[in-house]
């Protein structure tokens, strides 16, 4: 799909919902700061969630099927947000399903521009060899990925390889973890991990787990940019339904080709970066 850059009225809509500090995340510092252990601080990066929905709030056909919901328009303003962050995140899920390339194709998009790909796969269920994303790092047209995994006897550690970085998170309640078929690292922890590496803001796009369990953060999240898809994708779909209610506030919406782009903030106090 044809991806363009956005218009001066589009990028001034999405503007007030952008992390201001653009483009601070730096390889270098990022290998430097990850040797720091035991992070007690309480900062956090500058976090927006977003994804495509229908008009039933499903964002794919079905498990495990990749289903292009976006026309051209929101799809180069999903682009712009990928060049406006640090990092972009995703769950093992998305990547299984879709293989994303999880860089922006903008012709602006410079290589200093890319977002460093943030895949939490706490089991090691990716596939290294035939990735997209990786294939992509390889050919200098998006940054090599960082995989978070969980591990299991309670150590924190990093690892560069030559196609992926590897981030080992102990958690603070790793004992609970033991055992476990899919550990769950509290959003806390992967959060404060990026930003311990020098990671400011963070895109969060998918999947369905991880939006719907970040939705009932709304502490963590900074902003929220949906864009709505005028179909219907039907009860077979995969759907976005966090375990409590929420709303948001500050919202605005503007058209992006056939599809609707609605952006708000959620009322808690919001960090700053
Ligand atoms: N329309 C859209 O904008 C998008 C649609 N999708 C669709 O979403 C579907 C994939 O969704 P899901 O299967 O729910 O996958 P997902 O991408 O949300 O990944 C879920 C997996 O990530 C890991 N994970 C997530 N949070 C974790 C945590 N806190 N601690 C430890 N591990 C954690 C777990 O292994 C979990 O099983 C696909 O069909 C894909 O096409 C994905 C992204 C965007
Ligand atoms: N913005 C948006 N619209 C849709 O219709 C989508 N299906 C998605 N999915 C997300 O984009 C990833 C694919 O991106 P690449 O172009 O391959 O980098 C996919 O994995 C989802 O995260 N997004």
């Amino acid at each position: 799909m044809e991806v363009n850059e956005l218009s001066n009225a589009e990028s001034e809509f999405l503007e007030p919902y952008l992390p201001t500090r653009q483009h601070t995340y730096d390889e270098s510092v990022e290998a430097e700061t990850a040797r720091v252990e035991g992070d007690e601080t309480d900062h956090f990066p500058f976090v927006t969630l977003t994804y495509a929905s229908s008009l039933d709030g499903m964002i794919a056909l079905g498990p495990g099927l990749r289903t292009a919901l976006s026309g051209s328009e929101s799809k180069s303003m999903t682009h712009h947000l990928r060049q406006r962050h640090d990092a972009i995140l995703v769950g093992i899920g998305t990547v299984l399903a879709d293989d994303p390339g999880l860089n922006s194709r903008l012709p602006s998009a410079l290589y200093r521009l890319q977002p460093r790909p943030v895949i939490v796969d706490p089991s090691r269920r990716m596939n290294i060899k035939d990735s997209k994303v990786i294939r992509l790092a390889k050919m200098g047209e998006g940054k090599k990925p960082l995989l978070i995994h969980a591990d299991l006897n309670g150590k924190q550690y990093f690892s560069e390889e030559e196609t992926c970085d590897r981030l080992h998170l102990a958690t603070p309640i790793s004992g609970e973890l033991r055992g476990q078929e899919r550990p769950e690292i509290p959003w806390e922890y992967i959060l404060k991990s990026l930003k311990l590496r020098g990671i400011n803001s963070v895109m969060i796009e998918g999947g369905a787990t991880v939006i719907s369990t970040l939705l009932a953060k709304p502490e963590l999240v900074n902003s929220v940019i949906v864009t709505i898809a005028p179909q219907w994708l039907g009860r077979g779909g995969v759907g976005i339904a966090p375990v409590s209610t929420n709303g948001l506030v500050e919202t605005a919406w503007q058209q992006f080709g056939a599809d609707a782009v609605v952006c708000g903030r959620f009322s808690v106090a919001k960090r700053t970066i």
